[in-house]
């Protein structure tokens, strides 16, 4: 089960009792990797390609952006352009064939494949576009898997998970659905199932690949409303991919994605600043 669980969530499972990453930080002993305040996320001359010789395939080419903290940045562009690509890098669930992917000061590139996974568990909530629910949890268990798979919670801190998990799922439209396993949910229910289990444990970065595709009008209003009030209250930062423009419409910037490229104004504004910040 908690292979399957694991996979739920990208494998982003936590080893109990051992020290997490954030403890030796090495990324903050590189000159030149320490982040200008209020950044979160950086890539810089970023390349990923697939597969090898002519049979390669250039997913992303030089890509160059920044996240702030606290904003939500939106990823636009047509399908088979890179946005699930870009999303995989910086979520860590991927890495890059050239270039640096920095996340909290941490250069990625120099940890281990366990302290990525680890960095992961500890930072970052992913919303995959394949619901990935894990089928004999119900909806409650399912959202509280990141938290549970960081090791047993018992007594209090359950009572208070589960409320928050409980909340979350009403926060979704979901409130009557807690206990349904996910043969009984919708797509539009599982994919509302995935957005809250991304929020449970209060990630400084959630990446939510097409998290709303399947949702009507009203359950997107929600969803966003959800990040809204996560960016303002808890100051977390998102990096959507989305082609829905009433998403786009309430992002704080939007990154166009071409043939794997950063391109127009979007991706001008991004090595300006990337530039004026050194
Ligand atoms: N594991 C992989 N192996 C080989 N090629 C891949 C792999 N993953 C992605 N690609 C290729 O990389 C390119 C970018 O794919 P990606 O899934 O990032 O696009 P996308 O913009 O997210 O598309 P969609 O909106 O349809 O999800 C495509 O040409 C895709 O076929």
């Amino acid at each position: 089960m908690r292979g399957a669980a694991m996979d739920a969530i990208g494998g982003s499972g936590t080893t109990p009792g051992k020290e997490r990453p954030g403890h030796e930080r090495p990324g903050h002993e590189r000159p030149g990797q320490i982040m200008p305040l209020g950044e979160l996320v950086r890539l810089s001359g970023v390349h990923k390609v697939y597969g090898r010789g002519l049979a390669g395939v250039h997913a992303l080419n030089d890509i160059n952006m920044h996240v702030g903290r606290g904003e939500l940045v939106a990823i636009c562009g047509p399908s088979g352009h890179g946005k699930t690509c870009l999303l995989n890098l910086i979520s860590l669930i991927e890495t890059v064939s050239e270039g640096s992917v920095v996340i909290d000061s941490l250069l990625t590139s120099t940890l281990s494949g366990q302290a990525r996974a680890d960095l992961r568990g500890e930072l970052i909530g992913h919303v995959f576009q394949a619901f990935s629910l894990v089928p004999a949890l119900s909806a409650l268990d399912n959202v509280l898997l990141p938290l549970t798979l960081r090791g047993r919670i018992k007594g209090t801190a359950l009572a208070e998970a589960r409320a928050l998990a409980g909340e979350l799922l009403a926060r979704v439209g979901l409130k009557t659905q807690t206990h349904h396993f996910p043969d009984r949910l919708d797509a539009s229910q599982r994919q509302r199932v995935t957005i809250a289990r991304a929020l449970v444990a209060a990630p400084q970065l959630v990446v939510a690949d097409e998290a709303t595709s399947r949702l009507d009008n009203g359950s997107i209003r929600l969803v966003m409303d959800l990040f809204a009030a996560q960016q303002r209250e808890h100051g977390t930062t998102f990096v959507i991919s989305t082609r829905d423009q009433r998403q786009v419409s309430r992002a704080n910037r939007t990154l166009q994605l071409n043939e794997g490229r950063l391109c127009g104004a979007a991706a001008d504004t991004a090595r300006r600043t990337l530039r004026a910040q050194g």
